[in-house]
């Protein structure tokens, strides 16, 4: 059998280590076929234990988001013992360590990553699933500092409903609505909505609105929602953080009325336009399906048939990599890839 490694070698080239948390790392890899780079979430399934279910659970919610701000699912490899989720790569790292270096964001910065925020929430949302550990480290930044949304092995897809009850505490303490830390029932959207005004708290800010070593005295603090408002803070900024950071979820604002929001508004006056930039999946282009074909000796009739199981294998991310570099005006040619010594010495 295939070791795990030798089923993603010949696929892709493998570079360093470029992110490790608990259960799983991720590698900075190259795809064959284009030279594109990607980046390949790697999990042990031994380790993963019984959150083994989360692996699942993120695979499904981003094989069903396909939007400018969520950070692309291209292929899913799973063997013996683990899990690889080959994903877009993005050179700008997290918006955690973007904040961090600049101390803090100007209002315009920051509500330039917020609408993109919200375009990504706003469409999640819609496509029924609610994020749950909403937090900076969470958004990465590519090399036009646009945001994508990562790590939805915390999300949840209620089966009836985006505003369906939920009960499991999860996520992130200092970014926990007082409605799930309370341990009540809570709806996902609903708590999403909390984390955004801690989000834009810390971009507008540079350090948390409720935070403090001792767990329990950071529950009391968001209970009570009462936190600091710096000098710097707009009257606007302050107006649209209140009604993000409102402890009764009921009197939370919600994320149709923030397309239009006025903090929102301001500079351009266009609302937020959460719809997917990319093409639905019923779509495939001509040019890429007509690339794939004459590469691999097929009718483009058979090639389409291939691309609309949408196995997510290696077929499916030399798909949409060839699709990112055609909207990316690059030219859209696969590379030879170059024969294993075996495979030259099997044809010899
Ligand atoms: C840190 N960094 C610096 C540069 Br330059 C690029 C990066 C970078 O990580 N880029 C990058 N592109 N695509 C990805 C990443 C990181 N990345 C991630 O999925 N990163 C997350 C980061 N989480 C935030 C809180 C806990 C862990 C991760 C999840 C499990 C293990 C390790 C890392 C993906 C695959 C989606």
């Amino acid at each position: 059998k295939m070791s795990a490694y030798e089923a993603i070698r010949g696929q892709y080239h493998l570079r360093e280590t470029i992110g490790s948390g608990g259960f799983a790392k991720v590698k900075l890899a190259y795809h064959g076929l284009t030279g594109d780079k990607v980046a390949i979430k790697i999990m042990d399934k031994k380790s993963l234990g019984d959150d083994l279910p989360r692996v699942k659970v993120e695979i499904d919610a981003m094989k069903e988001m396909n939007h400018q701000h969520i950070c692309r699912l291209y292929q899913v490899v799973e063997t013996d013992d683990k899990f690889f989720m080959v994903l877009e790569y993005c050179p700008g790292g997290e918006l955690f360590d973007y904040i961090v270096a600049k101390d803090k964001l100007s209002e315009d910065e920051a509500r330039s990553f917020f609408r993109q925020i919200v375009s990504s929430v706003a469409y999640m949302h819609k496509t029924g699933y609610a994020h749950r550990d909403l937090k900076p480290e969470n958004l990465l930044l590519d090399e036009d500092q646009n945001l994508k949304l990562i790590d939805f092995g915390l999300c949840a897809k209620p089966k009836g409903g985006i505003d369906h009850q939920l009960f499991t505490c999860c996520g992130s303490p200092a970014y926990a609505a007082p409605e799930l830390i309370a341990g009540k029932e809570y709806q996902g959207n609903e708590a999403d909505l909390w984390s955004m005004g801690i989000l834009l708290y810390a971009l507008l800010c540079g350090f948390l609105p409720f935070d403090d070593e001792n767990i329990a005295s950071l529950y009391k603090k968001i209970a009570s929602g009462r936190y600091d408002l710096p000098s710097w803070l707009s009257k606007e900024s302050i107006q649209i953080l209140d009604a993000l950071l409102q402890v009764d979820p009921k009197r939370r604002i919600t994320v149709q009325q923030l397309l239009t929001h006025p903090w929102l508004l301001k500079q351009e006056n266009i609302p937020v336009d959460y719809s997917s930039k990319y093409k639905t999946f019923e779509h495939l282009d001509e040019d890429c399906v007509t690339e794939l074909a004459v590469h691999y000796g097929q009718t483009k009739k058979e090639m389409k048939e291939q691309l609309s199981e949408w196995k997510y294998n290696y077929l499916t991310a030399t798909y949409l990599l060839l699709l990112n570099k055609k909207t990316c005006n690059k030219p859209i040619r696969l590379l030879q890839q170059k024969k294993t010594l075996k495979e030259n010495n099997k044809n010899k």
